[in-house]
């Protein structure tokens, strides 16, 4: 019988929500917690890296991962923790703006504006019917079935129509609309856009965006702190009504309670081994919700030869997706002299790309870039990109909500087993996606076990999180409710 480690809060993740956990378990004055982490960083998704090489010869530090603070505040209103994580930090950023925007297809420069334009409108028009079928007890369905219902209906050789559409959503959501849930896509658009704030402010600066979350860290672990264990691989769980036991690859630990934070897609590919068996609804509820992937590629190239826009858009012909998106961040003000630009791709054509070599894809992207900019521009003298669909702690990059889901349905992957917990951004419901989201949720858990360990009586009754073992469709509306991680008012 193998002896385990004990502590009070095994903390499965070092990532935005596992740190916030641990942060808010040592502000309510529990420190004997472990924080147990794959990787030999902090931060997660959260992914600064070197790339290039700089005036000094040092490489440029670009995001692999998270790279924008998505809502900010308006007026006194509410604040985005993030941005406020943001300022503490005086993290350096650009503000967002996609009217700063120049417009190609195959053929170089082509106005596709009016597209644009429709397709907001649209978008408007299907977040004022979800509200309406959220407040009424109705039926979701696909963000595609509610785009028809309000006319935008694109062929599919309208490559200007789709280019537009795709910037506009699968662009933010990883999926396309036929893949993504009407209610809970505008639920997560409007908390944050609306109940923040509709900036978005991207970051470059040279100590890489994570530096917030690193710096939160700092507050409550003292250096080289015993608590943090890097470079551990949880492997297994036994969770229990009174207590935890995690496996790793260095050993095992005994809890009164754990908190897990690794993505969806860790917990859909098998990597840990529950013990039990998970109940059929957590199992059906990891299995139900979607891991997008978003794919940065980074090229730099011997000098700037694109337009001072901060957005070059590519309507591919044949191909929606196929690299529509190139970010300059060699700009007046940015990365100037750089050299550096950025390709996004997302969902198949992620996976297509990340599948291949760095030489096929910079073929590939070096087409497009000549149908753009004429065969007289440069190769790049460096391309590299994170493979997040093969990235075996996280196999993504953030989630999505499918068509036809329910908050009861979402509430299943929130609630415990046990004394395991679970957070992360996944298992938020209005800002799952984001940042604020695992930040958010976190927090919550945190706080709530802290609630635990000090309380008398039983408390794993108690606070037992709500479930659905039944579920049924439709959540009635009185339920977007605190107790089901309804944190903030976004339905207006
Ligand atoms: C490419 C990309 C772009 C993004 N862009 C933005 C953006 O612009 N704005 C925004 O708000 N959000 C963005 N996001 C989303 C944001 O990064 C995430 O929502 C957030 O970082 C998730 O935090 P988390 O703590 O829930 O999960 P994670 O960051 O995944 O934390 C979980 C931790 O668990 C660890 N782990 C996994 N498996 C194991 C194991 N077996 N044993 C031990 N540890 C394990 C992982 O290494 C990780 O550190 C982006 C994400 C990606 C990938």
């Amino acid at each position: 019988q193998e002896t385990c480690e004990r502590t009070k809060v095994a903390v499965l993740g070092a990532g935005v929500a596992g740190v916030t956990a641990a942060k808010s378990l040592s502000d309510n004055g529990i420190d004997d917690f472990l924080l147990v982490e794959y990787q030999d960083r902090i931060g997660g998704r959260m992914h600064d890296v070197g790339f290039g090489s700089g005036p000094d010869g040092y490489p440029y530090v670009v995001e692999a991962g998270a790279n924008w603070v998505q809502g900010t505040v308006t007026g006194d209103g509410p604040e985005n923790p993030i941005y406020t994580l943001a300022k503490k930090n005086n993290i350096t950023t650009l503000f967002t703006d996609q009217d700063n925007t120049t417009y190609f297809d195959e053929s170089g420069p082509a106005n596709y504006h009016d597209a644009i334009q429709e397709f907001q409108d649209a978008l408007e028009k299907v977040t004022i019917d979800a509200g309406s079928l959220l407040k009424h007890n109705i039926q979701d369905r696909s963000f595609r079935a509610a785009l028809r219902l309000q006319g935008w209906d694109p062929a599919k050789n309208d490559s200007h129509r789709q280019a537009a559409e795709w910037w506009l959503f699968d662009g933010e959501f990883a999926y396309t609309p036929g893949e993504s849930s009407e209610i809970f896509t505008s639920v997560a658009e409007n908390a944050t856009f609306d109940y923040f704030s509709e900036e978005n402010l991207f970051v470059f600066d040279q100590r890489g965006f994570a530096t917030i979350i690193r710096e939160e860290a700092a507050e409550f672990l003292v250096e080289s702190d015993s608590r943090l264990r890097l470079s551990t691989q949880v492997k297994g769980v036994d969770y229990r009504k009174d207590s935890v036991t995690v496996h790793t690859n260095r050993g095992c630990i005994d809890a009164d309670y754990a908190i897990m934070t690794f993505s969806v897609g860790v917990l859909q590919k098998g990597v840990v081994e529950f013990a039990p068996q998970l109940p059929s609804w957590k199992e059906d509820a990891i299995h139900s919700f979607e891991l997008g992937t978003y794919t940065k590629i980074f090229m730099q190239f011997p000098q700037a030869f694109w337009d001072n826009a901060q957005y070059l858009i590519y309507a591919d012909r044949e191909t929606r997706g196929y690299y529509p998106e190139f970010q300059p961040l060699d700009l007046p003000g940015v990365l100037e002299g750089s050299g550096l630009m950025v390709a996004t791709v997302v969902n198949d054509q992620s996976y297509r790309v990340e599948a291949q070599s760095f030489e096929e894809t910079q073929a590939e992207v070096m087409e497009v870039l000549r149908s753009m900019y004429g065969p007289g521009i440069p190769d790049p003298t460096d391309l590299w990109y994170k493979r997040w669909t093969q990235t075996p702690w996280a196999y993504g990059s953030y989630s999505n909500w499918p068509p036809s889901t329910s908050l009861q349905a979402h509430q299943n992957l929130r609630a415990n087993v046990g004394n395991l917990f679970f957070a992360g951004e996944a298992t938020s419901q209005e800002f799952f996606g984001y940042l604020q989201g695992a930040y958010f949720e976190g927090k919550h858990v945190g706080e709530t076990i802290a609630d635990c360990l000090h309380g008398t009586g039983n408390c794993t009754v108690s606070d037992e999180q709500q479930k659905y073992p039944v579920l049924t469709g439709v959540t009635p509306y009185n339920l977007y409710n605190y107790e089901h991680g309804w944190f903030v008012d976004t339905i207006s």
